[in-house]
């Protein structure tokens, strides 16, 4: 990318036409006021907390994803799955990912440590945040508040630079 096209702000990026290099998911199970995360071993965000997720894999739906980045990662599978925004993030390197939420209420199997991911359950008024990506702290808190979003951020790294959260009127959508 030249240098002059490099976007730094949110109104740098015409965000109709938008489009990432990667589709990726993120799955939190939600149960008795505690939300499911994990600590990432290997890929993006590697050492932070963050929910179970990945990227999409050929010809898979967001859903689809979702489940199976559960299974592979915590070797569970997540029931009453609820679709709740999607978040966009360009880097300033040029890469670009755009995320979609789900929440599940429940799960079938044993969570269980795997090469990728190592799971802990946070009660929902002690989210470790300091621990996570730095948007995290303003979508998550929307999401547990059962409201539907879209989330556009700049990144440097792991350096948030600008950031839109934008709620929709609806509440989130099954
Ligand atoms: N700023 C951010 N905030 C956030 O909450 N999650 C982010 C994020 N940036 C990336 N993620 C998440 C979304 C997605 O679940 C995951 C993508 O990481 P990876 O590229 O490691 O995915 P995969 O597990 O598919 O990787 P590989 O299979 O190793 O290629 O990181």
């Amino acid at each position: 990318m030249e240098t002059t096209n490099i976007p730094h702000r949110i109104c740098d990026i015409d965000w109709q036409n938008w489009q990432a290099a990667d589709p990726a998911t993120l799955l939190f199970v939600i149960q008795e006021g505690r939300i499911l995360l994990i600590r990432k071993k290997r890929g993006l965000g590697a050492g932070k907390i963050n929910g179970p997720g990945g990227k999409l894999e050929a010809g898979e739906t967001i859903e689809a994803c979702a489940i199976r980045e559960l299974q592979e990662e915590l070797c569970i599978t997540p029931k009453n799955i609820r679709y709740h925004g999607d978040n966009c993030f360009q880097f300033i390197d040029g890469y670009s990912i755009h995320v979609h939420v789900f929440t599940a209420t429940d799960y079938d199997g044993v969570i269980t440590e795997t090469e990728e991911a190592e799971p802990l359950w946070a009660d929902l008024d002690a989210i470790p945040y300091d621990e996570m990506w730095e948007d995290d702290q303003y979508w998550i808190p929307v999401m547990l508040s059962n409201q539907s979003f879209t989330g556009r951020y700049i990144f440097d790294g792991d350096r948030m630079m600008d950031m839109e959260l934008v709620l929709h009127s609806d509440n989130a959508k099954n």
